[in-house]
């Protein structure tokens, strides 16, 4: 691989950005591939992938390097020099990277890789809360699994389409998928590119939508016709599914306490062709009140630590506190014990979080089916996905019933 300078200053600035001025990995890389309309695709790719590389890796970097945040431009130059020679990367004989110690730097790599909060590039606590939770063993596999570098899978908008011809129609537009087996509406992406350029994509016939996070809406087993409350709708992944889940049919209420991000969902519904979702911002006690006992499905797809998608969102290491952790759980606790009350009697509910961590997860559906409110529901089934063994996102699906 030959660098180009412009390229990897690109990439050093929006490092500079992301650790020294707290930026979102995310955004900052859209703004950075923004800056040179000349780039293709391979020049965007380099930028993307080595953006989130050194964000994933910056832990075990930083003590290879020897740098601490935060980190002088010389520093960044010198996290990158670890990148190249880690990624077997020859080194240009740019003056910033001119006596980097190659054999020291592998020598380095092979003594920290002993230590696993090193080797997975994790902070001390997290680590901490990983073996606590899900015990020495699962947790060293997961962390690995959550390292890797995630797969791009699509779901099928069945509104408008079916996985074969969507197939065939992203072929002739030069992106290649294969079926997941046991995935009835996923394809994956052979390779990494910018789908949301294609027209399929314009003409909403799908979304991009991790295979984990499509057993969500399946397991609230709706039907065309009912009326269905999803409570943390956010930009509405999961509301888009159960639109098409629900053949367009019948009613779903998405609510957020974040008006934009209801807005966002409104522009994919019109975009995918799902005319059965209405906001409703929750801006007062009263919106949640008014929907009491009137639900035949509730969602709760809870706000978590992200735990789970840590592949997709590598900076949420470094960006999520112990702290956040207990507000969360908190937060979760106070969600199901209201939200749940909008559920009619034999109804059904699905708690889900895109964590890993049986105190956001098993142990909150327990702990609300010993409240008053939770007393009136039964746990019909629930499932935790582990990166380490479905190769997609982490996630936990439980299905309660009113009695
Ligand atoms: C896991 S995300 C939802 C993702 C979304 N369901 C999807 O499939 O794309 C959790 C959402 O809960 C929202 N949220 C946080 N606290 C909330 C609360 N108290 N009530 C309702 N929504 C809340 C957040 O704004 C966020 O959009």
């Amino acid at each position: 691989m030959r660098l180009h300078r412009n390229l990897v200053f690109a990439s050093i600035d929006a490092l500079a950005e992301i650790f020294n001025d707290g930026k979102y990995a995310d955004k900052t890389i859209q703004k950075t591939l923004k800056r040179d309309k000349r780039w293709g695709s391979r020049d965007r790719s380099f930028v993307a992938e080595t953006i989130y590389d050194i964000v994933r890796w910056k832990r075990l970097y930083a003590e290879i390097a020897e740098v601490k945040q935060p980190f002088s431009r010389e520093d960044l130059f010198r996290l990158f020099a670890v990148w190249c020679v880690l990624r077997g990367v020859k080194l240009p004989d740019w003056p910033q990277l001119e006596k980097t110690p190659e054999r020291r730097i592998k020598g380095r790599f092979d003594e920290l890789s002993k230590i696993r909060k090193y080797r997975e590039s994790i902070p001390d606590w997290m680590d901490e809360v990983g073996v606590k939770e899900l015990g020495e063993k699962v947790w060293t596999k997961e962390i690995h699994a959550l390292n890797e570098q995630a797969p791009v899978v699509i779901r099928t908008n069945k509104l408008k389409t079916d996985p074969k011809s969507l197939a065939d129609i992203l072929r002739e537009e030069g992106i290649e998928t294969s079926n997941l087996n046991n995935y009835p509406e996923a394809l994956e992406l052979k390779e990494r590119s910018n789908i949301f350029r294609t027209k399929a994509f314009q003409d909403g016939l799908f979304e991009v939508q991790d295979a984990s996070s499509q057993r969500v809406a399946e397991l609230l087993d709706v039907q065309p016709g009912m009326r269905v409350v999803d409570t943390c709708a956010g930009a509405g992944g999961k509301a888009l599914h159960l639109a098409a889940l629900m053949d367009n049919k019948g009613q779903i209420i998405a609510l957020d306490i974040y008006g934009n991000k209801l807005k966002e969902l409104k522009r994919r519904a019109k975009r995918a062709g799902a005319h059965n979702i209405e906001t409703r911002e929750i801006d007062s006690t009263k919106v949640i009140k008014k929907l009491y006992n009137s639900a035949d499905r509730v969602l709760i797809d809870a706000p978590c630590s992200g735990l789970g998608v840590l592949s997709r969102n590598p900076d949420a290491k470094w960006k999520l506190q112990p702290e956040f952790l207990d507000s969360i759980r908190k937060e979760q606790a106070e969600i199901l014990e209201k939200y749940s009350k909008i559920l009619k009697s034999k109804g059904k509910m699905v708690y889900a979080t895109c964590s890993i961590l049986p105190s956001e997860n098993q142990q909150q559906v327990q702990k609300f089916l010993k409240t008053g409110e939770g007393a009136n529901f039964t746990l019909l089934k629930e499932k935790t996905i582990l990166s380490s063994e479905s190769g997609y996102d982490g996630f936990y699906m439980a299905l309660l019933e009113k009695k």
